[in-house]
């Protein structure tokens, strides 16, 4: 038995250190001749769903609304939303949980239609409502996308025919906020009509979603071709596709570009889906979009230019995964801003190249590219953890206005007005 146990840790620890994705235990074969416990299932019918239940050595099992959960046993007592191990005023846990027992077990389990009852050696009785176990367990998020989303190509978002929102229903009534917010969410980019063209008004219209924020740029942003900085974005070159503030070990979570002035030509803003490209990655080569998820990567912004002197690091890889149901939510793309590769070994580097270069033939395939004019009056957000943007070259003189949102603030938003995100 001990020999058994050790080797299925061993095997646990050896996931891990892969970067692979731990399950829980599984009964084993012969686990279950070794228990002293009880291994017969208990039924109950609750409100038509039928519901059974088993204890094991080191887990709990339950099977209620067609899935099969297993819960740790210090998890159960760690969840006790009882008035004394949980403050349901500030939604906030109460119980110390290093006071638990790791070996603790229920002394006796009991069921209703809807309720699970517990009570721990000490006494205490933890209810669990079914419908809130289906809903926390790691079976029951493991099925679950965080953030719905609608991937899209030129095609798929032109004939979606995403409306514009207007500036004042989006600033004065919660359904055009929300209406903004909930075709943001899907499609990672929404824009916003009729907006005066001034920098006061782009920060009113930001401040209504969420904080801005302020980095080495300012607060509000408001560039032109002088290269004041010392970046190829103030430049009138053209910009090939990326996202922004890779060097950054948080990039920022939503873009703002309000164009308030163009004499000349070009200019034109090219929009990607990032994770439409990712996912035909995910399709025709998924390790490939595995490595792309895993060897870590620097990027880095150094500036030298006049009064400003900045040096950042950011490290993370290109693409960001949920570990628990590999939901893609940040990509992370910048060939100008992407530092010098070494932290991973050479056979990976190679491997990593490849990798890269499948994704940026699904990011160039002109299919996929969505080109706007940006002209004063239209205020365009881009989820910059998801949508790529670039620039057309241009001549004349170009004034571009805006700022960087904190991604925490724009989902709180939306989550208040009851958006899923
Ligand atoms: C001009 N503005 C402030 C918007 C951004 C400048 C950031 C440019 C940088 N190369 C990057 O991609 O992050
Ligand atoms: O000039 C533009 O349209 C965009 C430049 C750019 O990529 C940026 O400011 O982040
Ligand atoms: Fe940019």
């Amino acid at each position: 038995m001990w020999y058994h146990r050790l080797s299925h840790l061993q095997s646990r620890l050896q996931d891990l250190l892969k970067g692979g994705v731990i399950y829980p235990a599984l009964p084993q074969p012969n686990f279950k001749s070794l228990l002293p416990l009880a291994v017969h299932w208990h039924h109950t019918v609750s409100k038509s769903l039928t519901c059974a239940w088993q204890q094991h050595e080191d887990h709990f099992e339950l099977k209620y609304a067609n899935t099969v959960m297993r819960f740790d046993y210090v998890w159960l007592r760690d969840h006790c939303r009882s008035a004394s191990c949980y403050n349901s005023k500030t939604h906030q846990r109460s119980l110390d949980t290093a006071s638990v027992d790791l070996c603790i077990k229920p002394k006796n389990i009991r069921l209703d239609e809807t309720t699970l009852f517990f009570t721990w050696p000490d006494g205490h009785v933890t209810k669990y409502d079914l419908n809130w176990l289906v809903k926390n367990s790691y079976e029951g998020q493991k099925q679950k996308v965080i953030q719905p989303r609608i991937l899209w190509n030129a095609e798929i978002y032109q004939q979606a025919q995403v409306p514009y929102v207007d500036c004042q229903s989006f600033l004065e009534t919660n359904e055009g906020l929300k209406k903004f917010l909930q075709n943001f969410l899907l499609y990672g980019i929404a824009f916003v009509e009729n907006v005066p063209p001034t920098q006061e008004h782009t920060e009113k219209l930001a401040e209504r979603i969420s904080l801005i924020r302020e980095t080495i740029y300012g607060r509000m942003w408001y560039f032109t071709s002088d290269f004041s900085r010392g970046d190829t974005a103030y430049t009138k070159l053209a910009l090939d596709r990326h996202t922004d503030t890779t060097y950054f070990q948080e990039p920022c979570g939503i873009q703002v570009f309000h164009c308030l002035k163009h004499e000349g030509t070009g200019g034109r803003t090219l929009l990607v889906d990032g994770f439409y490209a990712a996912e035909q990655v995910l399709q025709k080569a998924p390790e490939e979009f595995e490595l792309l998820s895993k060897v870590p990567l620097k990027h880095e912004y150094i500036e030298d230019v006049g009064e400003c002197h900045n040096h950042m690091i950011g490290v993370g890889p290109v693409l960001n995964i949920y570990p628990w149901n590999k939901e893609l939510y940040l990509i992370r793309y910048n060939n100008y801003d992407r530092a010098v590769i070494n932290t991973v070994p050479y056979d990976v580097v190679h491997r990593w190249y490849t990798a890269h270069r499948t994704l940026t033939i699904e990011l160039r395939r002109p299919e996929n590219e969505f080109w706007v004019k940006l002209k004063p009056g239209r205020v365009l957000f881009i989820d910059n953890w998801r949508v790529l943007h670039g620039r057309e070259c241009f001549t004349g003189y170009r004034q571009l206005c805006g700022c960087y949102l904190t991604r925490d603030d724009v989902l709180n938003t939306a989550r208040l007005l009851g958006l899923q995100a």
